[in-house]
């Protein structure tokens, strides 16, 4: 389905840690369908031309992320987003929460506003997750939320990475799955390696996953597909410690943050290699320097895994506000990207 002429639509910028979120208002289609996963398809199929118009150049760019807000279909559920990157929609996303908490209730959309934080109940692809926004009766602040079941899927994975060798991954599920990896396998530093090199590294790693590692969850359709690739400095024992992350998700996209649903896996990982305790809290930076942090809130079982629930924390920030048109003789404008 093409574009609807004229197209004006309006959304609301904010940040969490520097990774841009555009919260689209208006100006799409309906979305049809029973499901939120329904709704997706949906626009995968119909709409995918206004995700291109809004992430892509020249009203976004290539690390660019936004979300829509649709009715959710869980009852216990006050909100459904959708996740829209340079690739296309995903499962879960953690800054997004973050901000989105707060601009839930700055724009006056949750009815019962309580200090010192307000709970938010949000409808993700991934499963439902709960925001806690903090508020002190003027202004909200910071936000944690507390995830879906996150599990370990595989140890120790080998994998023959092109340009770069063997290289011995982890695959865990925090709402996405995700290879988690420390740097200095491929010869890199997370800290002062260019932000360039360590987006081919794990690009490279993620591509051949995708083609090589066939993964699956217990639960929950929709999810089975690598998102992408985790870096770490490999300080995964030092609690007291400040660890770095580096996450490259959907086409070679960089996370700016530290990356909720990531922060999430590693926090798991961390637990389940008996490196973290239950609400021992561990503090994640991201590549603009800001942090999250994350501790297990408790064990759970997802189907025939142990999994946790973790708690991520962080703040978003409101950075504007924009109308986006496009002419209808304008080609390029319908989006296109330079990598
Ligand atoms: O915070 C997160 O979970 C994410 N940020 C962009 C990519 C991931 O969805």
């Amino acid at each position: 389905m093409p574009l609807t002429f004229p197209v004006k639509i309006s959304t609301t910028e904010m940040h969490t840690g520097g990774e841009p979120l555009r919260i689209v208002e208006s100006g799409l289609p309906e979305l049809q369908g029973a499901t939120l996963l329904d709704k997706i398809n949906y626009m995968r199929n119909n709409l995918d031309e206004y995700r291109k118009l809004l992430m892509w150049e020249p009203r976004g760019h290539s690390d660019m992320f936004g979300m829509l807000l649709v009715t959710p279909d869980i009852e216990s559920c006050d909100f459904a987003c959708i996740f829209i990157h340079n690739e296309g929609y995903s499962t879960m996303c953690g800054h997004a929460l973050i901000a989105f908490g707060r601009y839930a209730i700055e724009k006056g959309l949750v009815k019962t506003i309580t200090s010192p934080e307000t709970r938010v109940n949000i409808q993700c692809p991934c499963g439902p997750v709960t925001a806690y926004v903090t508020y002190d009766g003027q202004s909200t602040g910071a936000v944690r939320f507390q995830s879906v079941p996150c599990f370990v899927f595989k140890t120790d994975l080998a994998v023959e990475v092109p340009c770069y060798g063997q290289i011995t991954v982890d695959i865990v599920y925090g709402g996405a799955f995700y290879a988690i990896v420390p740097a200095g396998q491929y010869g890199l530093d997370i800290r002062e390696s260019k932000v360039s090199d360590l987006r081919e590294a794990a690009g490279a790693t993620t591509d051949i996953l995708r083609k090589q590692l066939k993964l699956s969850h217990p639960d929950t359709e929709g999810v089975s597909h690598l998102f992408g690739t985790i870096m770490t400095d490999g300080n995964d024992a030092n609690l007291e410690e400040i660890t770095d992350t580096i996450c490259v998700f959907a086409e070679r996209e960089v996370d700016r943050s530290p990356c909720g649903s990531g922060t999430s896996s590693r926090i798991a990982l961390q637990y389940f290699k008996n490196k973290v305790k239950v609400n021992q809290s561990r503090t994640f930076r991201g590549p603009s320097g800001d942090v999250f942090i994350a501790k297990v809130v408790k064990e759970v079982n997802c189907g025939k895994y142990r999994a946790v629930v973790t708690e991520v924390k962080g703040q978003g920030y409101f950075c504007g506000n924009s109308t986006f048109t496009l002419e209808e003789n304008d080609v390029t404008g319908r989006g296109f990207l330079l990598q």
